[in-house]
This record gives C-alpha cells, sequence and structure tokens, in this order.
C-alpha cells in the first residue's frame, strides 16, 4: 500500500459572487469556472505543462453541452490542455466534494497536484424540453425517409412545447429548500431574531474583510464586478427585522425571510492542492492541510423530520459528529468554523443539534469570521471551494498551529465537512 501523504492547500481563487440575472446574466458556467481557474494559473505560474496534475470541478445546474464541465474548461483555459479533468456532483457539497475527491489522489500518491472546485448560474439555468416532445424528435431523427419525419413531427402538439424549468426543490417532496428549512427551523424553535442577527454579522463580517484586504488574493475581477454584489455593509439586525417571511409562511409566525436566506447567485470557485513536495520545490508555502472528512446523508423523506432530527439540510448534525469520533477532537479543539450559510435557520438549527448531542457550544467569535454564504451569495457548487480557500487563508494568518472545521449542508438530505489544520 502507498504511504498516506500530507495534503496543502496552496491557494484559491474565485470570482465574485453575484446576484442571478444581474451582471453575469450572459455568462456561462464555463466562462465562469476558467476565469476563477486562470486567476490560479497567473498566481502560481500554473500554465506549464504537466505542473497540474487535473482539474475536478461541478456545477449543479448544467447543460448537456457542458456533460464534461471540466475538461472543457481546461481546454479554454491557461493550463496546458493536457490536463486532465473530470466532474463531480453533490449539489451544494460539489465544490469541497471535488476538493476531497482531488485530496485522495494526492493522499494516495497518484498524482502530485489539482485544482478542484465548482461554479453555478442560476441566470443560464438548463431548461428541459417537454419528454414527449424529446421522444417525437428522437422519432423524427431515427426516421429513414422525409414521410416518415413528418409524420413524426406531426405527433407535435402546442402543449408539448411548454419547458420543463428546474426548480430549487426535492424532487420527492416538491418542497423548496426554503420550504424545508422552515419545517427544521420550527421543529428547532429557531427564532427570527437570531436568525437576523446571524445575518447581519455575516455582511458586517464579510464587509470587514475586504476593508482590510482579506480576500486581495482569492476574489479576481470579473465582468466589472470586483466584490460580491449581494454584500450589504449596512445591514443591520433592524433592517432584516422589517423584511417580511418568505418561507413557512403557511404555518404560525414565519421567520424566513429574503434578508435570513441566501440569494440566488451567479459565480465559480477554485482551490489549488498539492502535495509538500510539490509545493516545496515550487517556493510555496502551504496555507493549511486537509486532514480529515466526512459525509452523511438524512432520510428527509421518511425520517423524523417534524421533530427536526431528519430536516433536510441537517446531515451535517451526524457528519460532524463522527467526524470528530474518528479523529478524536473536540469542538474545543477548533480555532475557527465555517458552517455554510444556505439559511439563518439551519446553521443555528445545526449548533442546537450538535449541543443535543453532547458536543461544545461552538465560539460565536470564531463562526464564519469573513462572513459566509448570507453575505456572499451561494452560486451552489463554488461554495465549497469558497470556503475551504477562505478557512485555509485565515488560519494561515494566525501564529502558529491552528485548526479549522468546515460544515456544508446540501440537497438531496446530505452533508459533506472537512477539517483543515496548520501545523
Ligand atoms: C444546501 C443549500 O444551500 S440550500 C439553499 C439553496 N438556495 C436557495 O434555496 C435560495 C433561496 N432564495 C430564494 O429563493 C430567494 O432569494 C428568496 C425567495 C429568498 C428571495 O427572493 P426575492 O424576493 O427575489 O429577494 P429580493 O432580493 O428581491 O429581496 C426581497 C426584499 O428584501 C430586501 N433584502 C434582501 N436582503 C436584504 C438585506 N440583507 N438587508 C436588507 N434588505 C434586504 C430586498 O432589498 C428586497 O426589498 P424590496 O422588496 O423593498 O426591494
Amino acid at each position: 500500500m502507498p504511504r498516506i501523504r500530507r495534503v496543502a492547500i496552496v491557494g484559491g481563487t474565485r470570482i465574485p459572487f453575484a446576484r442571478s440575472d444581474g451582471p453575469y446574466a450572459t455568462a456561462s458556467n464555463q466562462e465562469m469556472l476558467t476565469a476563477a481557474v486562470n486567476g490560479l494559473v497567473n498566481r502560481y505560474a500554473l500554465d506549464v505543462p504537466g505542473v497540474v496534475g487535473e482539474l475536478v470541478a461541478g456545477a449543479v445546474l448544467k447543460h448537456s453541452r457542458d456533460f464534461n464541465l471540466a475538461r472543457e474548461t481546461v481546454l479554454g483555459s491557461k493550463l496546458d490542455a493536457r490536463t486532465p479533468a473530470y466532474d463531480i456532483q453533490q449539489a451544494c457539497g460539489t465544490g469541497l466534494q471535488a476538493v476531497i475527491a482531488a485530496a485522495n489522489k494526492i493522499a494516495l500518491g497518484q498524482t502530485e497536484s489539482a485544482i478542484a472546485g465548482g461554479a453555478d448560474t442560476a441566470s443560464d439555468a438548463p431548461l428541459g424540453v417537454n419528454d414527449r416532445l424529446r421522444r417525437i424528435l428522437l422519432e423524427a431523427r431515427r426516421a429513414k425517409s422525409t414521410g416518415d419525419r413528418l409524420k413524426a413531427l406531426a405527433q407535435i402538439r402546442p402543449s408539448h412545447l411548454i419547458p420543463e424549468i428546474p426548480r430549487n426543490a426535492e424532487p420527492r417532496t416538491g418542497l423548496s429548500m426554503g420550504e424545508h428549512a422552515a419545517v427544521t427551523a420550527r421543529a428547532w424553535g429557531v427564532e427570527r431574531e437570531a436568525q437576523d442577527e446571524l445575518a447581519a454579522t455575516s455582511h458586517q463580517r464579510l464587509a470587514a474583510a475586504y476593508e482590510r484586504g482579506f480576500f486581495g488574493d482569492l476574489v479576481v475581477p470579473f465582468h466589472d464586478l470586483a466584490r460580491d454584489q449581494n454584500l450589504r455593509p449596512d445591514s443591520t439586525v433592524e433592517k432584516l427585522a422589517a423584511l417580511k417571511p418568505v418561507f413557512g409562511t403557511d404555518g404560525p409566525d414565519p421567520t424566513m425571510t429574503a434578508g435570513n436566506s441566501t440569494p440566488l447567485t451567479d459565480g465559480a470557485a477554485v482551490v489549488l492542492l498539492a502535495s509538500e513536495e510539490w509545493a516545496e520545490a515550487r517556493g510555496l508555502e502551504p496555507l493549511a492541510y486537509l486532514t480529515a472528512y466526512e459525509t452523511a446523508a438524512v432520510d428527509f423523506v421518511r425520517g423524523d423530520v417534524a421533530n427536526g432530527e431528519d430536516g433536510l439540510l441537517m446531515a451535517p448534525a451526524y457528519a460532524v459528529p463522527r467526524m470528530l469520533a474518528r479523529t478524536g477532537l473536540g469542538i474545543e479543539d477548533f480555532d475557527l468554523f465555517e458552517i455554510h450559510e444556505a439559511f439563518a435557520s439551519q446553521v443555528l438549527a445545526t449548533l442546537a443539534a450538535w449541543e443535543k448531542q453532547g458536543l461544545a457550544p461552538v465560539d460565536r467569535d470564531r463562526l464564519n469570521v469573513a462572513g459566509s454564504s448570507l453575505a456572499t451569495g451561494h452560486p451552489f457548487a463554488a461554495t465549497g471551494a469558497r470556503i475551504v480557500a477562505t478557512l485555509a487563508k485565515l488560519l494561515a494568518e494566525r501564529e502558529g498551529p491552528a485548526r479549522g472545521l468546515i460544515s456544508i449542508c446540501a440537497a438531496g438530505g446530505q452533508g459533506v465537512t472537512a477539517i483543515l489544520e496548520r501545523t
């Protein structure tokens, strides 16, 4: 068996995230991912044949033309065209799962370096063709004569022309992510004030991080944007308290608003991972090391959803305790925490679930200290790479050894978590 090697996070880049149907409305996943990859290539001089082992990336909302988005991105980027690439998809966990897949190969000595991440655009979402129309068109394409082709096409009815628009909803329940989160919020008794406070803090901390130049080397401008468009430095609890509820409005006292939920977002983010030897040979000091990861899933269709245990976005409540048990670590062993903010209520329910399982409370001063998805926005597949790059740099800024925990919930009832360390 090969010796397991330490996997270094060398750096990350992303384009500023934009609200959907805004400045990136005409940009494709491929263009955005290419811009993020080129940001890394420029920064670390990666336009040298053989220097990058492979690109692992994904998108949740993907056109059929992007059947291998990662490989097409390589071919359109400054990377050597001989760089292999493949796609990966685990909903909002995609970016982190791409990092994990790349890390596994480096750890096993199967490659020396890799780029991992993702892109998503709700502006350029793929529209599906009605199933009946698709079958008729395929039948017409297979027809051997013009007569047969016309006969096939004659079956088309006006109702077949209605496109299938992707919904931000779970196929098995028909509920949107927000509606699912509202059920969980109610089950855990998560209050509106606490959600608005978390959202305001996210905006204030992201603004402060931009202000002190933290994102200077992490964010590369794209389409005239230099920072996340969703960021509202003036977000206060008072302003957020004035917004009307948008999810869970069919029950009493709904608490979730546009301000304490992530907006639909376009963007891309990538991370450069490598063996220690690779980094050292190039004089690059790793920001941090990826030392553990875990995934979990909940049965949000038949499980204990009403009591909150198996809520759609609650899988990290299982993944994190498992990861801690496996590594022999406790919450108190971490300097920083990064919990993806799909919704403020889901962060608060996750924290409550960890405590219910006997984990120590997370110190809020160590949580999402440079802001998170409520402020940056959340282009589904890009979020994991954004978080890895942010946490790695935050750890690198600290004096001495430091450890950080990442927790990401994903559609489909899944959770992807990881530990980064600086020694
Ligand atoms: C695993 C996962 O990650 S699951 C998560 C996946 N992501 C999602 O499901 C996305 C969920 N989000 C959504 O569907 C939409 O963004 C919604 C429904 C929440 C809101 O959509 P919209 O109504 O279009 O939001 P919009 O941006 O217009 O905001 C509504 C109002 O709130 C205001 N607002 C929003 N955020 C803030 C803020 N931080 N501070 C102050 N006001 C705010 C807006 O200015 C707007 O005010 P106006 O009506 O006076 O213009």
